[in-house]
Parts: structure tokens; sequence; C-alpha cells
């Protein structure tokens, strides 16, 4: 089988594809990453995901190309991987590269096969792809489906070897076969495998997504509820999610969803139910957004309260990047969203991040980075935890004892133990907790 599009999505399948036995081909447009992967480096953080990379790419079973003719000749079943990043200026899903994969692989395939799309797209692209698909191909025997995906950035590999469920949208009984012959590990796991239609599988994916972000939005609205009365927002999450029916997870408030996927995926989706005439119905999307969005800027509003009014002129160390923890990714990250927001106000910015300093430097080079908490937080006037790495949530006190310039920290993910810095002499402020 062959793999289009070798990032966070793209890479973690073929080399999970591998692990479960198939002969893996991966296809990308980027040179330099096709030739990292050939040496068994991941060019991004995903842990777990290199020493599989590394055992399948050493055997053989693992390799990459950037030829989608190479790709055609190789495999009867050819997964769509590839990006659907939100459009400039516009809510809507840029569908440029799904495109570019039908129609350089579609006129190479000459005998029978199933091109499989995994990316996130908007419900009608399947169709759309699927006569594209028979247009250009040579044979009569190629098929589309689309079976979105729903994996965890920092548990990729987990996610993907052990999915929660396996949703299929197929328009014959032979895609389903091929389906069920792929992922015969998982389905012989007990893993619940649910055969839709197109728009069915293509709306999954949305649904889950809007779903997710209303949780953390509506729990993010509960916190400025909770920050006007003196309420405290983590035992308000504590106690509804004692609720089967509400459920804990997805009930941290905080800084918000950032990202490769919620931000512009409901975004797609409002766009989406635009051009079909039914905006109305997901119209609350639009709140979940702005929710969101204003955790950064209150985050800013925090810090300049913290610092007497102006942050111009103020050291400001930052613990994170990455939109979460165990990940470089910084797309949509609301960590660098507010360390920027603070060096625009005037203040010196020092950043932080186990494993994304490269990554937000790339797209933010002006900000300071340091090497450690400690670097990150000498002489600072306020200390800010975006990210909540383990290595910072586990840090005692003690540690930036001297370091600091002022003792004072916000907990911009409620990720610490209040009283542990209060009783260490900090100022500490979160959101949503008194
Ligand atoms: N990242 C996630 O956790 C995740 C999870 C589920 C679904 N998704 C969806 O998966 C898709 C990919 O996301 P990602 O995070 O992996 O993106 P990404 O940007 O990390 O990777 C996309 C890759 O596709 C390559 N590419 C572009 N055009 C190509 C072409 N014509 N042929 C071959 N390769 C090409 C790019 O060079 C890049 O390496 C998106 O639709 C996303 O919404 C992502
Ligand atoms: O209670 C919570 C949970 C998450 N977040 C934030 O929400 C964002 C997204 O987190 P998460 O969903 O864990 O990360 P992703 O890797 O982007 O995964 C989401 O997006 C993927 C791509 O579509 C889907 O496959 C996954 O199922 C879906 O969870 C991050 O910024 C988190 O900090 C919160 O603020 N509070």
């Amino acid at each position: 089988m062959t793999v289009f599009g070798t990032g966070y999505l793209g890479a973690t399948h073929a080399a999970c594809m591998a692990e479960l036995g198939f002969e893996v081909l991966g296809v990308d447009v980027d040179e330099a990453k096709v030739a990292s992967l050939r040496e068994g480096r991941v060019p991004f953080y995903e842990p777990d995901l290199e020493p599989l990379l590394q055992k399948h790419v050493a055997s053989g079973a693992l390799r990459f190309t950037t030829s989608a003719e190479e790709a055609a000749a190789f495999g009867d079943v050819h997964f769509v991987c590839v990006g659907t990043p939100q459009r400039k200026g516009e809510h809507a899903a840029d569908l440029r590269f799904v495109d570019s994969v039908i129609e350089s692989l579609a006129p190479h395939l000459d005998r029978e096969a199933l091109v499989v799309g995994k990316s996130t797209v908007p419900v009608g692209t399947a169709q759309r792809l699927a006569a594209r698909l028979a247009e250009l191909a040579p044979s009569d025997q190629v098929e589309l489906a689309w079976n979105p995906e729903f994996l965890r950035e920092g548990f990729a590999v987990e996610d993907t070897l052990r999915p929660d469920r396996l949703v299929v949208g197929v328009a014959s009984e032979r895609a389903e076969k091929v389906l069920r012959e792929v992922y015969a590990t998982a389905i012989a796991a007990g893993t619940p495998f649910l055969v839709t239609d197109f728009p069915t599988a293509e709306l999954v994916k949305v649904a889950a997504n809007s779903f997710l972000a209303t949780k953390i939005s509506f729990i993010n609205a509960m916190a400025e509820i909770c920050e006007a009365t003196g309420a405290d927002v983590t035992m308000l999450a504590d106690a509804i999610g004692h609720d089967a029916r509400i459920g804990r997870r997805f009930l941290n408030a905080g800084l918000g969803f950032g990202g490769g996927c919620l931000p512009k995926d409901i975004r797609a989706f409002m766009a989406r139910a635009g051009e079909l005439g039914v905006d109305q119905a997901v119209t609350f999307l639009r709140e979940v957004d702005a929710i969101n969005m204003r955790r950064r800027g209150r985050v800013v509003d925090l810090a300049r309260e913290v610092l007497g009014g102006s942050v111009l002129g103020t050291r400001i160390g930052v613990l994170g990047a990455a939109f979460k923890p165990n990940s470089d990714d910084v797309r949509d990250s609301p960590a660098l969203n507010v360390a920027g927001q603070l060096q625009l106000q005037g203040a010196a910015v020092t950043v932080y991040d186990p494993k994304a300093n490269g990554t937000a430097r790339a797209v933010f080079p002006t900000l300071g980075y340091a090497e450690s908490a400690v670097e990150a937080a000498t002489g600072a006037d306020v200390v800010l935890l975006l990210t909540e790495w383990a290595e910072f949530t586990q840090m005692d006190p003690s540690a930036l004892e001297g370091v600091v310039a002022q003792r004072r920290i916000i907990d911009a993910r409620n990720a610490l133990d209040p009283a542990r810095w209060r009783d260490a002499g900090w100022t500490y402020r979160s959101l949503g907790r008194p």
C-alpha cells in the first residue's frame, strides 16, 4: 500500500501500517522530508514513532518516494493523508493538496485500486473526488473510499494501532472488503468498524472535532463566570464530570484549543454549512471559536494586571510553545500567540519548550528562546505556564527561587497546585480558579 503525505498523520499511518505487516511506500512532494524519513529520522516530534520508523525502514518494509507514478505501480491501496489547512483570509479549507494527489496519481492507475481518503475534508469532497478519479484513471476498477482519522498528536502511534473506532465511507462492497482486510488486526481486537456512505464518513470527523471544541469552550465559558464570581472552574469540572453523561475528559479550562485540527476544522465546517445553505445549524461554532480566542486575550490581560497595568519594559518567561504537551506542533498555538502579543506590547519575552523551540523559532523568530525553564525564567517579572508539559507541572517552586526577579506565576492551563506555589511565597494566578 502507499501513503500520500508524510506529515503528522501520514508518517504515523505509514509506520503503523508497516507494523501491521504491510509493505508500505510513503509519498511526499517535500524532498527534504522524504530524505529524512528514508534515513529513519522523523522530521517532527511524536512519541514512539521514530523507533517504529527505524525498524521498518531497516527491514525494507517501509520506503519513501516523491514519485506518484512509482506509487501507482507499487500498491493497490493508496491512502491520502495530505494537509487541508485553512485558506488564507477565509474560513474554508484549502483542498489543493488533496486535489493534487488525485491529479498526480489517477492517470497512472491502470489496474484495480482503492484510493482511501484520510485527510479531514468538507462534506461533499469525496463524491467530487470519486468523479474526478473515474474521469482520470485508465482502469475502470479504480474506486474511492473515505476513512477519516481520529488520532491525537502525542498519542498518534497508540491511537493508530489501537483506535477506539474505525469509520469507512464506501460506495461498494468491494471497497468495504478491502478495508476490512487492511484493518483486520483492529477489527479482531474488537474495534467498532462502522461502514457508512461518503457524506456520513466525512461528517463524522468534523462533528467529532466540533463536539470536542464545544466541550472545551463550554468549560472556558464557565471559567469566565467563575472568574466573575470567585468560583473554582476546576472543582466545577470535576463535579459535573462525575456525571457519566457529561464525563470529565476535555473539560480542562484554561488557554483553550489550538493546533492543526480543531480551530481550522470548526471554521471549515461553518464555511461548508454556509455553502450548503444550512449555516444556522452551526452558528454556535462561531461562539465556540470566539470563546476560545478570548482565552488568549484574557491571559495577556492577566499578565498586564499582574505587572501593574503595562507589560512595557518587563521581562516575561514563557513555559511552553507547542499547542499541547508531547508535541512540537505550533500550528495555531495559543502559547505562541500569547507570547507574540506580549512581545508586541513591549515585553522582553523568552520562551522555552522541551520539543517545540525549533518549530516555534521558524514561525516566530523574533521571540527569545531558552534551553531550559530556568533560563527562560531568569530575571522574569512574571512566569507564564502556557503548555502543560510534565516537566513544568512537576516543577517545584524552589527550582525558580532566586532565578526570577519577582515570584509571580500565571498558570494558564490550571495545571499547577496553587497552594504549593502560594506557600512558597509566589503570587499565583490562573484562569477560573480563585
Ligand atoms: N495531525 C493530526 O493529528 C491529524 C489527525 C487526524 C486528521 N488529520 C488531518 O490529516 C491531514 C494531514 O494533516 P497533518 O497534520 O499530517 O499535515 P502535515 O502538514 O503535517 O502533512 C501533510 C503532508 O502532505 C504533503 N503533501 C502535500 N501535497 C502533497 C502531494 N500532492 N503528494 C504527496 N504529499 C503531499 C506535505 O508536504 C506534508 O508533508 C489534514 O487533513 C488533517 O486535518 C490530522
Ligand atoms: O480539556 C481540554 C482538552 C484539550 N484542550 C486543548 O485542545 C487542543 C486540542 O487537543 P487534542 O484534541 O488533544 O489534540 P489534537 O492532536 O489536535 O487532536 C484533535 O484533532 C485531531 C485532528 O483532527 C483529531 O484526530 C483528534 O481526535 C482530536 O482530539 C489543544 O490545544 C489542547 O491544549 C483544552 O484546552 N482542554
